[in-house]
């Protein structure tokens, strides 16, 4: 037991005559270790390129600690090491996400600066640079791209660049831009973009418009900005009112003015049912919430109860009112304002003249008409 112990303590003395056999294969054995090209350590070699390979984006000073601890040898050790490695390597994700952001927002503060765009709102989405952006952000199909090729548009007007990614990425909004700006196109491509394709699950989009003439030429636009797919888009006649069963009508997206939708809503036979629209717009809202048509506005927002509805405005002018009326319905919306809110537009000319009086004024006026 004694000399068992001792034996455990000192080492072991090889008798080499006694295993005279087994010293012989234990040499060549170590020869081949010396070599280098025995298969045994191969399992160890494996681990280490995979803990290179762990530690590739890490940066240097890492890197060499890694290879003095491998140094050791403990596999055991190597294998918990590697848990550090990949925290630090997602906190170093999440850093270089950071940077990314940052970088992103200031591109997108450069374009707003540079266009005259002014947003407000939670997370609003990055501006767009181009037209090509609505194809490699938001895989729009061809055929709208193509539409926009054959209307002769080249690059977005500031209101298109900023509202079409808003309404694309499902968001609301209020948008105010000076008239002729193309409001128009910027919210009918994110509304064609999201409907895909004609449906015949009942209207799922309305553009209500003030006057009867802007809903006629808003349907126009809208019809030539869609050519190419099946969309069924209707205008709300006089004809189409008194003749249509609402329950067997085959329209994608439909353009009226509020009182005609109104008492569409209201029929008792074969009424309009709007609970299935995906897309509302108030065009030219500051008129829509005036006092004369702003009951019949209230009816529409309310027959389109979707819960999952976007809704948007779009104005020349944004008075508070309008603003905050609407914001009593409308969820997270974001606020995009091209040019000074409520200012004329830039494309017109003012001057101030000083005229005295009431009279002065007059002749003030003659005069600049005269000009
Ligand atoms: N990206 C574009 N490039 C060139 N022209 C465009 C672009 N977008 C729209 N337009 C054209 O600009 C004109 C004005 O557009 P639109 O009627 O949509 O303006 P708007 O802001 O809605 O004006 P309003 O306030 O009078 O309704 C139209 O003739 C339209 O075809």
């Amino acid at each position: 037991m004694e000399k068992d112990t001792s034996f455990l303590l000192t080492g072991i003395k090889f008798n080499k005559k006694r295993f005279a056999g087994d010293f012989a294969r234990f040499k060549k054995r170590k020869q081949s270790n010396d070599d280098g090209s025995v298969d045994d350590l191969s399992y160890f070699k494996r681990e280490d390129t995979e803990a290179e390979n762990v530690v590739v984006s890490v940066n240097k000073k890492r890197k060499r600690k890694t290879k003095a601890e491998r140094v050791e040898g403990f596999s055991v050790f190597k294998g918990s090491d590697s848990v550090p490695v990949v925290i630090n390597e997602a906190t170093e994700q999440e850093e270089n996400n950071q940077k990314e952001l940052n970088r992103q927002n200031e591109r997108d503060l450069r374009l707003r600066k540079k266009y005259g765009i002014h947003v407000s709102g939670n997370n609003v989405p990055s501006p767009l640079q181009g037209f090509a952006e609505l194809s490699t952000r938001y895989g729009c199909e061809s055929y709208l791209l193509h539409n926009l090729v054959k209307l002769g548009f080249k690059e977005p007007t500031p209101i298109q660049r900023q509202a079409i990614p808003v309404l694309l990425s499902g968001r609301e909004c209020f948008a105010k831009a000076p008239t002729g700006s193309g409001k128009t196109l910027a919210f009918v491509y994110p509304m064609l973009m999201k409907l895909k394709q004609p449906s015949k699950d009942g209207i799922r989009a309305v553009i209500l418009c003030h006057t009867r003439e802007l809903a006629a030429q808003t349907t126009r636009e809208c019809k030539k900005m869609a050519k190419g797919n099946k969309f069924r888009i209707k205008l709300m006649t006089k004809e189409l009112m008194r003749n249509t069963d609402f329950t067997k009508l085959p329209c994608d997206i439909l353009v009226s003015t509020p009182r005609r939708l109104q008492l569409c809503i209201c029929k008792k036979k074969k009424k309009i049912d709007l609970s299935r629209v995906e897309y509302l717009v108030l065009d030219e809202s500051d008129k829509l919430f005036e006092r004369s048509l702003l009951e019949q506005t209230d009816s529409v927002v309310k027959a389109c109860s979707n819960p999952s509805i976007i809704r948007s405005l779009f104005s020349a002018t944004l008075p508070d009112f309008v603003e905050d009326v609407a914001r009593t319905v409308m969820h997270d919306a974001v606020r995009v304002i091209v040019g000074d809110k409520n200012a004329a537009s830039e494309s017109i000319k003012q001057k101030l003249i000083f005229a005295g009086s009431e009279e002065g004024k007059l002749l003030a006026l003659r005069q600049s008409f005269a000009e």
